[in-house]
């Protein structure tokens, strides 16, 4: 007899990261008994990585900054791509999220005359990104998880209990999502999983939940993302009915360590060349000037001096191209390894050393001055970083109704890295952290507001439960299974070498027929040992997430036939006004295989469309779409 410990809530959480608190702080706030599940140690989640700040449109160190020039500078970012109200919302919202935090207690940096400080980082016109020197995403954690603390003292003080209302399960992974379908009609009534030390499962019973997962980068071997990152969110989204959009769209950081081999992928912020830092070949050449594309001509200087006197006067210069989106320099730096002037590891150079003095560098970025000494014995204020694309963030992902985060399925949300539409086919710098907090605020709220619309509460499936159990026991049972490292190992080779940064028919098709043969593979894995803390099951549990969301990337960079943002062809190099219209969707069939479909994209409100000059739309909309 399987023991399955139980519990009951309205709004269950997945997902610790900065959309999942936010969202259960608002759920709590809204009166709910709120369950917060992490599948690592509370506080190690991807947003405590983040370095470089989150983007918001206050005007502290430019006041002609505003959510006009946000959103404006999203919407080129993501190549007109973009889920249009999403991006609105974000702009128009993020100095709110920003400003809210001071009052759960954040401290950001401050500009001298006392406002929180904003650094300038790629795509965006004026500095923007509020920041804690290069440690933002730990003085966010923080501070929700304060919030959440305080929350809990006022439960103990009213309710007897700290975790009356708010309870954390940390080292909880979550397996399925249960759903109640009496009347034809799939509504989210719990979901299962297994505490990662014990291996005992565990059931939560409630009618809403919200994804705040994160994303699917350990699909690839160079990545800045941590061993949770297995697109678990995105699966268990498609297996409970939602569907997912643009999942070509990746973005590899154009800066990730690439010496030594240990801690290649590990990122290097952008607020490097955000500060002053600038890429170099091995010839010494500074070479992002040769790869402005024409889209961007207009905003960024052609010479290096004009680039440098920008620093100190934005007003009448134009930005240095290192700044320019990360998919274009992602592709500048590939360009310039392949064309045999990389580093013998197969990066470029980052040098801020002879650039800025060494008090400012240690002041400015002092994560960065740590890392490279302790992992790579290099000292950034003496000597140049050597760096190279490392696979970063998933642009695509959940697809959600901009306003109130649902996806699609009754009582399920999603928010965060997890949720798509927002950046469109590339993300910009600092807009994950502001996304998270505009969105994870709304997704708390109204997963909280639709547990109050129930007549009755969905009741859990037995036989579902059943299911789950034996889905997950399955690989301990078999002998002689295919090891699941093994496997894993053999996913990222096909993603890296097939489905990468630059791609191609062949390759893609190639992938696709790997990812079958990986798809049978996995069937078959097995794990050696008990339930008690075994990682090699948990593994065997997540490739199945990881096999299915690959699948869904590989096929939609098949069928978008050409370049944009964080999806490049080399057979169709060009943007296409008319794949703009569309978004690739995919679900799952019955039998659980990928189905892809076109669906056309929301179209922009003439309030919004007027915010642009009619000659810049035209690089982006087809002639139908403006007239
Ligand atoms: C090194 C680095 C630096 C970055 N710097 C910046 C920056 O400066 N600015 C910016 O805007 N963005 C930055 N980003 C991106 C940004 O940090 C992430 O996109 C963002 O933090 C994602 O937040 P999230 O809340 O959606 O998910 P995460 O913070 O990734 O949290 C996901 C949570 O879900 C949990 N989880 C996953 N699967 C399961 C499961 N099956 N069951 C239970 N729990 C599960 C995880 O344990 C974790 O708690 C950076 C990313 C990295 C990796």
């Amino acid at each position: 007899m399987i023991n399955i410990e139980k519990h009951w809530y309205d709004v269950v959480v997945i997902g610790a990261g900065g959309a999942g608190l936010r969202a259960a702080i608002e759920a709590r706030l809204a009166g709910k008994k709120v369950a917060i599940i992490s599948k690592s140690l509370f506080g190690k989640a991807h947003t405590v990585m983040a370095e470089g700040g989150a983007a918001a449109a206050m005007g502290n160190v430019n006041p002609n900054d505003n959510w006009m020039v946000h959103f404006r500078d999203t919407m080129r970012g993501g190549k007109f791509l973009n889920n249009y109200r999403m991006a609105e919302l974000h702009a128009k919202e993020a100095p709110e999220r920003i400003w809210e935090l001071e009052t759960y207690g954040a401290l950001f940096d401050r500009t001298k005359d006392g406002k929180i400080s904003q650094r300038n980082f790629g795509g965006h016109e004026y500095p923007r990104l509020a920041h804690v020197g290069d440690r933002t995403g730990l003085e966010l954690i923080r501070t929700l998880q304060q919030k959440i603390v305080s929350l809990q003292q006022e439960d103990k003080a009213q309710h007897g209990a700290y975790d009356a209302r708010l309870r954390v399960f940390a080292e909880c992974t979550i397996t399925e999502l249960l759903l109640d379908e009496t009347g034809g009609q799939k509504r989210i009534a719990g979901a299962f999983g297994y505490h990662r030390e014990s291996g005992e499962f565990v059931l939560f019973e409630a009618p809403a939940v919200v994804l705040a997962t994160g994303g699917v980068g350990r699909s690839y071997k160079v990545t800045s993302n941590s061993w949770e990152y297995t697109g678990d969110g995105h699966a268990l989204a498609l297996r409970a009915g939602a569907k997912l959009i643009n999942m070509e769209f990746l973005q590899f950081h154009p800066t990730g360590m690439v010496w030594p081999p240990s801690v290649r992928g590990i990122l290097v912020t952008e607020s490097v060349r955000g500060d002053g830092g600038i890429l170099k070949n091995s010839e010494g050449k500074r070479f992002m000037f040769e790869y402005v594309p024409d889209v961007f001509r207009k905003q960024y200087a052609e010479t290096p001096e004009e680039a440098d006197r920008w620093y100190t006067d934005p007003d009448n210069n134009r930005r240095p191209p290192e700044l320019l989106p990360r998919d274009e320099v992602a592709r500048a730096i590939n360009s310039e390894v392949k064309a045999g002037r990389g580093t013998k590891a197969g990066g470029v150079y980052l040098d801020i050393a002879s650039r800025r003095p060494a008090a400012e560098i240690l002041k400015k970025l002092p994560s960065m001055y740590h890392q490279f000494k302790e992992l790579a014995d290099v000292d950034i204020t003496a000597q140049p970083m050597e760096v190279g694309p490392t696979c970063h963030y998933v642009m695509g992902g959940v697809e959600v109704d901009p306003d109130t985060a649902s996806a699609g399925v009754l009582g399920l949300y999603a928010a965060g890295e997890v949720s798509g539409g927002m950046h469109g086919s590339n993300r910009l710098g600092g807009n994950s952290l502001s996304d998270l907090l505009v969105f994870g605020k709304r997704a708390g709220e109204y997963a909280a507001s639709y547990t109050d619309t129930l007549a009755k509460r969905p009741k859990v499936n037995d036989k579902q439960v059943a299911v789950a159990v034996e889905e997950a026991l399955t690989p301990l049972a078999r002998d002689g299974g295919e090891n699941p490292y093994t496997l894993q190992s053999d996913l990222q080779d096909v993603m890296g070498d097939l489905v990468g940064i630059i791609r191609r028919k062949g390759e893609l098709q190639e992938s696709l027929s790997r990812l079958s043969e990986l798809r049978e593979r996995i069937r078959k894995v097995g794990a050696t040992g008990g339930r008690r803390y075994n990682p090699g099951w948990h593994l065997a549990l997540d490739l199945r997430n990881m096999l299915v969301v690959s699948e869904c990337t590989a096929k939609a960079a098949l069928e978008r036939e050409e370049s944009r943002g964080g999806h490049t062809r080399e057979d169709f190099p060009k943007m296409d006004s008319k794949w703009r219209q569309v978004n690739l969707v995919c679900a799952l069939t019955p039998t659980g295989e990928v189905d892809l479909t076109h669906q056309p994209i929301p179209t922009m409100t003439p309030d919004l469309l007027a915010l642009f000059d009619k000659s810049e739309l035209a690089k982006y909309m087809t002639d139908k779409e403006l007239s």
